[in-house]
């Protein structure tokens, strides 16, 4: 595939284009359907390289997948998977962060569970001691070799108490996807509460599930010996949305995103609206606008959930180079999240990133050597550049900021974008965007 996208900047990003299902949801719902008995069918499943790469490793299984990419409709049948030989699993390995997510589901199906090295974006460290630690307390034994880890439950998995450092997603769902066929109660404390991961506790729970959600990010499950399929319409991408909503405040220009939703984009409107851009909520979508006046400058804290989520920073960092004053952005969930901003200083941006926790409150990344706050100021005028993409926000960050500068830009790497924005040069050819392939 060509990699290179020669974009004509400058112009307003004017039109509308449609959102699908979640990327962090699509793919741990896609998981849950190894827990069923009988087969599964996920709607609203989005065309993104993460969902190809959940498909392989299904597949690997022994779980038939057959997809229907232009109506989103996704059936998996796993009731293979106890015979199936696992042979290649090595070649899924880096593709993405999903494989650790088998375990539970594997544990519980087979005994055991090989897992490759784990991709998905550099950001940070991104441990999984978290995710081992739960596991070996549900009565797994883990075995770190070279080139994976190796999990076994020669005696099944017993239901357990577990606390949190930190509310992370991923540790969230390895407990969901392990506690809710494990024998006996388990008690979740500091979960995370993102709205993909209780829409994962819908499938779980339509597949026979018992596990109740408490206002004090306590999660409760009964285990139960056996699950069914389930039939479920995946919640749609509000990171895919804020993306498109950023790219429209950059652009001076005026987005509908339809399949969009509100109640899981309350804070990222919040801050949009702050920042002096305009919504108009729809019954299918929102539309998302730049008013015309002067955007103004915030100081902005990412967080887990409710907070401002970590990944609608990158995109919205690139309409902050065009507000006015010095905005600060305190990135407290990866420690590495500021890389994308050389780029954009090459193109004219003022960004200088600092290692104090500046904005806000102190949090884990303080005193310890991580470029974790940035100041903006502005606005500035962006100029055409050779640009390379990161990782996924921050190559569509360097999209957006391609789109904002005046003259052509040579963005390299565009196929990392494609493992979370379906279409997306379809979406920007419909929005006006002047570009070309190499
Ligand atoms: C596929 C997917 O859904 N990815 C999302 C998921 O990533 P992911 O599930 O990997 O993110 P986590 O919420 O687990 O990570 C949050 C923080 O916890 C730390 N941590 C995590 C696990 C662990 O075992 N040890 C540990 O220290 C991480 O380094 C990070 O600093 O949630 C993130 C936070 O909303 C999003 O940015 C990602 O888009
Ligand atoms: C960090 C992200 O994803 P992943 O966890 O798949 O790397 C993201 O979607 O921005």
């Amino acid at each position: 595939m060509h990699d290179v996208l020669y974009v004509n900047g400058g112009n307003p990003l004017n039109g509308e284009i449609t959102v699908r299902g979640a990327k962090n949801f699509v793919s741990k719902a896609m998981v849950a359907a190894l827990l069923g008995d009988t087969p599964s069918e996920l709607r609203n499943v989005p065309v993104i390289r993460d969902v190809g790469v959940v498909t392989g490793l299904l597949e690997l299984h022994g779980v038939i997948v057959t997809a229907d990419p232009a109506t989103g409709v996704l059936h998996m049948d796993p009731r293979n998977v106890e015979v199936a030989h696992v042979a290649d699993i090595d070649a899924h390995a880096g593709a993405s962060r999903i494989p650790i997510l088998f375990c539970g589901p594997l544990l519980h199906r087979l005994g055991e569970a090989f897992i490759p090295d784990l991709g998905g974006c550099h950001i940070g460290d991104r441990p999984i001691n978290y995710h081992l630690d739960i596991l070996r307390q549900f009565g797994a034994e883990v075995d770190k070799r070279e080139q994976g880890i190796h999990i076994r439950a020669p005696r099944g998995l017993r239901g357990t108490k577990v606390a949190l450092p930190y509310p992370s997603v991923g540790a969230t769902e390895q407990l969901l996807l392990t506690a809710v066929r494990a024998e006996g109660l388990t008690e979740l404390s500091n979960a995370a509460i993102e709205p993909e991961i209780l829409d994962l506790i819908n499938v779980l729970q339509k597949m026979g599930a018992i596990i109740s959600v408490d206002t004090d990010r306590v999660i409760r499950i009964e285990g139960v010996p056996r699950l069914e399929g389930y039939r479920h319409t995946a919640l749609s991408d509000r990171i895919e949305a804020a993306s498109w909503a950023s790219a429209a405040l950059a652009t001076g220009g005026d987005i509908t995103v339809k399949g969009a939703t509100q109640p899981e984009m309350t804070t990222f409107l919040n801050t949009f609206r702050k920042v002096g851009g305009a919504f108009e909520v729809l019954d299918d979508g929102i539309r998302f606008y730049h008013p015309g006046a002067d955007l103004r400058s915030i100081v902005l804290e990412t967080d887990v959930h409710p907070g401002f989520m970590t990944d609608w920073q990158q995109p919205l960092v690139v309409a902050l180079t065009q507000a006015t004053g010095l905005s600060i952005v305190h990135e407290t969930v990866y420690e590495n999240r500021f890389g994308f901003t050389e780029a954009l200083r090459g193109m004219g941006a003022t960004i200088q990133v600092y290692r104090e926790c500046l904005g806000g409150h102190p949090c884990r990344f303080g005193q310890r050597n991580f470029y974790h706050s940035a100041v903006v100021s502005g606005p500035t005028p962006l100029y055409a550049a050779e640009i390379e993409v990161p990782d996924l926000r921050g190559g569509f960050s360097h999209l957006i900021a391609a789109l904002t500068a005046k003259g052509t830009s040579q963005v390299r790497g565009i196929r990392l974008i494609d493992r979370g924005y379906e279409h997306f040069m379809d979406k920007l050819g419909a929005l006006g965007a002047e570009f070309s392939r190499d």
